[in-house]
């Protein structure tokens, strides 16, 4: 499905440069038009495939050029105030190829997790497309600004897209990894779950035609109904040497086994809604599913899809499990996207909300011991009226 991407802030921007990038290696087509806004003039100039014209800096007159500090309140105001910028930015998408927007953020920061809302809420109103978050949850040791940035963030953004798809920094560092090598090594583990799942929904791709090709309004209906999503994905090698000429002619296999392919498939999903989520959830509280099989379009077969996709349906005891595939030519490696939807036990997301709810108590308590500070200071200096 085509999509107009827009990060918004440091890590929005630089997703969204690996979009491109990824979008251009795999050939997928998913991409329409990637654009970055940000209040820092620098983290706009160091983007490497978004076009100049693509990027937006907003807040000039408030932050001139520096951005926001982790300030989202100020990053939510510069947007709404600057919002017409933007939109003129986007006015040079060709709307009508898109299928649907995608707002990436850090959910942690300033610019990305106060503006990526106020621009979802204004896309919403002017588009009939879907809008899509794609919301990047702070580690848990980045420190107590940005856990309550995300925490605020986070209840204003799902609220605002149709759909919330996470990725969880916290859940994919490495340990002795530096800060930027970790970020463009998870970057890549971003783009490599999310595109895959938006290229497979690009119909038209590539010069084979599946048993059952994922479309886009399939990945649209697995997001419909809102809430927050997130991705499993598992591959496997597979050898794709055997002699295509005597094949094509007998119409027997390039090593194709179809029992061994259906094998592979089914335990791929297994691996991959298992395995490490892009959030980390309870399986079976999804809503929703959908089971796409990627790979050489000989190694991919209906049956395995089909069974990886009945054991999803027992695993979330949902009937709106979605499956298909997503051929690729060329490639030697076999996997399984798994798109859970509308997940609601979330160990994580608990969490956040709670330190939100505390965050508020404290602001309240120390908000009514000021208060009361202040009453009593009007008092004495009552009682002291009276003394002169
Ligand atoms: N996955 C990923 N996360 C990132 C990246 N850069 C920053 N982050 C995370 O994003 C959060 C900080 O958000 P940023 O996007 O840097 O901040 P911002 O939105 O630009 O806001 P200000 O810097 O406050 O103006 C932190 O939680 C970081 O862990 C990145 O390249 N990839």
């Amino acid at each position: 499905m085509k999509l107009a991407l827009i990060g918004f802030g440091q890590a929005g921007g630089k997703v969204v440069d690996h979009f491109l990038a990824y979008d251009d290696a795999i050939d997928g087509g998913f991409v329409e038009s990637g654009l970055a806004v940000n209040t820092a003039t620098t983290d706009l100039q160091g983007l490497e495939h978004v076009p100049q014209s693509h990027r937006v800096c907003i807040g000039q007159a408030r932050v001139n050029g520096h951005g926001v500090g982790a300030d989202n309140e100020l990053g939510a105001e510069v947007a709404e105030t600057d919002i017409d910028e933007i939109q003129h930015a986007i006015d040079r998408i060709p709307n009508h190829e898109v299928d649907a927007f995608l707002v990436v953020a850090g959910m942690g920061g300033g610019t990305g997790s106060g503006g990526a809302p106020v621009l979802a809420k204004h896309l919403k109103r002017i588009y009939t497309q879907p809008v899509y978050g794609l919301g990047v949850l702070p580690a848990t040791d980045e420190g107590g600004i940005y856990t309550l940035n995300a925490a605020r963030s986070f209840r204003t953004f799902v609220r605002e897209v149709d759909n919330l798809l996470v990725f969880d920094n916290e859940v994919w560092r490495s340990a002795g990894e530096s800060v930027e090598g970790g970020y463009d090594r998870i970057n890549r583990e971003i783009v490599e779950r999310f595109g895959l799942l938006f290229a497979a929904g690009e119909v038209g791709h590539g010069d084979h035609v599946a048993e059952s090709v994922v479309d886009s309004s399939e990945i649209i209906n697995t997001l419909s109904g809102g809430g927050i999503s997130t991705i499993g994905y598992a591959t496997e090698t597979v050898e794709t040497d055997g002699s295509g000429l005597l094949s094509s002619f007998t119409g027997s296999d390039d090593g194709f086994d179809d029992g061994s392919a259906t094998n592979r498939l089914t335990s791929l999903v297994r691996k991959a809604t298992l395995g490490r989520l892009t959030l980390s959830c309870d399986v079976s509280s999804a809503d929703r599913g959908l089971v796409v099989a990627t790979g050489p379009p000989r190694k991919l077969n209906r049956k395995g899809v089909e069974r990886g996709r009945q054991w999803l349906e027992d695993e979330t005891g949902s009937m709106e499990i979605r499956g298909g595939d997503y051929p690729i030519t060329g490639g030697n490696e076999v996997g399984a996207i798994v798109l859970l939807s509308g997940v609601t036990d979330v160990p994580r997301i608990d969490q956040l909300q709670q330190v939100g709810i505390e965050a508020k108590e404290t602001t309240e308590e120390v908000r009514a011991s000021a208060e009361d500070e202040f009453a009593s200071l009007v008092d004495t200096g009552g009682e002291l009226d009276a003394l002169f």
